[in-house]
């Protein structure tokens, strides 16, 4: 953008995007295109990525991650080229775009790195949000969501936020009514697990059953009952998750995390996505932070959320 005296003026848009958790997860066969057919039902919690895009008149797309992090990054290989979903993001808006100018974009991680909690993907979805509005683009959120979709399954998700119900490859979405906030602690792992080497276990370890993977796949109804219904109770006697066994095989001691907080008061415990992060869900807020304050003093990184919570929403607009 130009100022008055015909010079350029950089401006940030910041955005945040919220991190999810998969409250029911199937899955179904392996499709030709390499995907899995799913039927998932998305919540969107309160552990925030942000993304501060900022225009360059030198053009060209950076990455930097902010020293504002609050996860330990030591040692996590965040890539800060064209693999960068972010950058990836940026992209793609910028081919869209009739103003694109350069963009600098500084990421604050907050949501565990290849943790099962969609990071990357809210990174992304905080992209196409704030370039859309750095660079005047002017498109809808369909247009954003059709975007995102290309960018990865659990990328639509991040733009739309609270619950929902994902098809296909988890990116046809659809609103779902939830009538209360549900409270859950999430325990991070000190490492991560790779989303394709999940899927690929789960395939093994049905290849080696000789089951029939069921097809299509559909979300149970008593799921989208208890949401509505706000019984947190309710909700721990249906919760599931398909890709969990291969996750647990991959990373056998997520199976004793998930006893430790069932033992602990948490009404039941689930892999999130891919994993290795733990979803348990708790009675209430002050029972979630409980939890989560004892399985601190255990020795666990843990930390209570709620949901749902929006989707990808500007937090400022600046011209520097
Ligand atoms: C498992 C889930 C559950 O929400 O989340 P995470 O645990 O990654 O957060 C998602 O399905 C992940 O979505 P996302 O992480 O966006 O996946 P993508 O980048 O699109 O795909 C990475 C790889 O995962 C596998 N993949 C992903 C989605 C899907 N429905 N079937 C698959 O088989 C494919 O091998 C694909 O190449
Ligand atoms: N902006 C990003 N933040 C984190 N990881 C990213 C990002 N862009 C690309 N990646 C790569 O994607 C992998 C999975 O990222 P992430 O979204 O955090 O996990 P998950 O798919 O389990 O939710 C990481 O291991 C990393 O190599």
């Amino acid at each position: 953008m130009k100022n008055p005296h015909g010079r350029f003026s950089a401006r940030t848009v910041r955005v945040k995007a919220p991190g999810k958790v998969n409250v029911s997860l199937n899955v179904g066969p392996l499709r030709p295109d390499g995907y899995h057919s799913v039927a998932s039902v998305y919540l969107a919690v309160s552990l925030y990525e942000e993304v501060a895009a900022t225009s360059t008149e030198t053009g060209g797309i950076t990455v930097s991650i902010s020293p504002n992090s609050t996860l330990d990054l030591d040692g996590v290989d965040i890539p800060l080229d064209g693999r960068n979903l972010a950058y990836k993001a940026a992209a793609i808006m910028a081919d869209v775009s009739e103003q694109a100018t350069g963009v600098h974009l500084e990421i604050t991680k907050r949501v565990p790195v290849a943790g099962g909690m969609g990071g990357g993907s809210a990174d992304a979805a905080a992209t196409l949000l704030a370039c859309d509005a750095l660079w005047n683009s002017g498109l809808s959120r369909e247009e954003l969501a059709h975007l995102a979709a290309e960018l990865g399954a659990d990328v639509p998700f991040s733009l739309l936020g609270g619950t929902a119900v994902g098809l296909g490859v988890g990116d046809e979405l659809s609103p779902a009514l939830a009538k209360a906030q549900m409270d859950w602690v999430l325990v991070c792992a000190g490492y991560g697990l790779s989303t394709p080497e999940v899927f690929r276990t789960l395939d093994r370890l049905r290849d080696a059953e000789g089951l029939e993977v069921p097809d299509p796949v559909e979300v149970d109804p008593k799921i989208l009952q208890a949401l509505r219904s706000g019984d947190p109770e309710a909700l721990s006697r249906v919760l599931i998750n398909d890709l969990q066994r291969a996750s647990i095989d991959l990373a056998p001691q997520l199976r004793d995390t998930i006893g430790l907080g069932e033992s602990n008061g948490a009404l039941a415990g689930i892999v999130s996505g891919s994993g290795p992060t733990i979803a348990l869900l708790a009675h209430n807020t002050g029972s979630a932070e409980a939890l989560a304050e004892e399985l601190r003093h255990l020795g666990h990184d843990a930390l209570a959320v709620h949901g749902p919570v929006p989707g990808a929403r500007i937090i400022s607009d600046t011209l520097l």
